[in-house]
């Protein structure tokens, strides 16, 4: 099945630039955006997890996601994550990328009072998604953080009988069983992007063209090398490239997560991200040492051929 695809390939979750008092640097974005442009990275995927996007005001979502807007000067997409507890605020922030001139929106299920059936999330998302009714909306499934563990193959149907804009799903989980039957709903009418960065390539084995993920703001040219030995059809050589990224996680995950461990790579490879909002703590001094001690034994900077 050959569907017109609106995303494809590597879009990074870009991290959310601070300065040492924790206030939005967005002078970053500009030198952000020249990497993401130069690293065939076809598009961003901003105020997501990576980005910080809970921990963030309203007023600062907006200033970001007109920053990367005008900062990407459509040399590559913009998708506007959205999501949030407050139905009101996201229906603010979706206009608001609309208006902007945005690509496309996302939103995860709220996790504080969580829908209990799959018509609840319907009801939660449909006036968000008209508020940015223009755009192409992806459902951010990420029930780790969520909490919310509802069918997706059920939503996307339910969904798309009440969400025009409906367009697919990012599917951050494991359950693959489910992520494959979402790729085949009616004829591969969805788009899935595929969300965790370590098993990408079990995604492109069931069918997914386009990822979403945080370490590729950093290694891009990794992942995109496994994609291209998919399409040859070079299994062996794309295992030892995704066990690589595998090693990188490990690291990754040792630091305290994708978040966390993955601003302090960027801070070591020179792009000042500076740190992370409370209550993610600080790195210290010796934390960087160690950091960097981690990667060295790994090969990791041989990987880094993108600052
Ligand atoms: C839970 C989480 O943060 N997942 C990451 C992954 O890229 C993750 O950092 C990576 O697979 C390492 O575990 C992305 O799916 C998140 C993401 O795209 C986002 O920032 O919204």
């Amino acid at each position: 099945m050959t569907q017109q695809r609106f995303l494809k390939g590597l879009i990074a979750a870009p991290f959310t630039p601070m300065d040492e008092a924790g206030k939005v640097n967005l002078s970053v974005i500009e030198t952000y955006a020249g990497l993401i442009d130069k690293n065939e990275v076809s598009g961003v995927f901003i105020c997501g997890t990576t980005g910080e996007s809970m921990s963030l005001t309203t007023d600062e979502r907006k200033r970001i996601a007109e920053a990367w807007v005008a900062q990407a000067n459509k040399r590559f997409k913009v998708i506007v994550h959205v999501g949030g507890t407050s139905q009101p605020q996201s229906i603010e922030l979706a206009a608001h990328a609309q208006g902007i001139g945005a690509d496309a929106i996302s939103l995860m299920a709220p996790g504080f009072f969580k829908p209990e059936k799959v018509k609840d999330l319907v009801d939660f998302f449909e006036p968000i998604a008209a508020a940015a009714a223009l755009l192409p909306f992806y459902y951010y499934n990420m029930p780790s953080i969520t909490g919310v563990f509802l069918p997706v193959n059920e939503f996307l149907l339910q969904g798309k009988a009440r969400i025009p804009n409906l367009k697919g799903v990012k599917y951050t989980h494991n359950n693959l069983m489910e992520m494959q039957q979402c790729i085949n709903l009616n004829g591969g009418e969805f788009e899935v992007l595929h969300g965790f960065d370590e098993i990408l390539l079990t995604g492109l084995a069931i069918g997914a063209t386009a990822a979403v993920g945080s370490t590729y703001n950093y290694i891009p040219a990794l992942y995109n090398e496994i994609m291209d030995l998919v399409k040859q059809g070079n299994l062996e050589k794309a295992r030892i490239l995704q066990n690589v990224s595998v090693d990188v996680i490990s690291v990754v995950i040792k630091h305290g997560g994708g978040v966390r461990g993955g601003k302090a790579i960027m801070n070591l490879l020179g792009l000042n991200c500076g740190p992370c909002r409370s209550p993610i703590a600080e790195f210290t001094k010796d934390e960087y040492k160690e950091l960097k001690v981690d990667l060295e034994k790994i090969g990791f900077f041989n990987l880094v051929n993108q600052f």
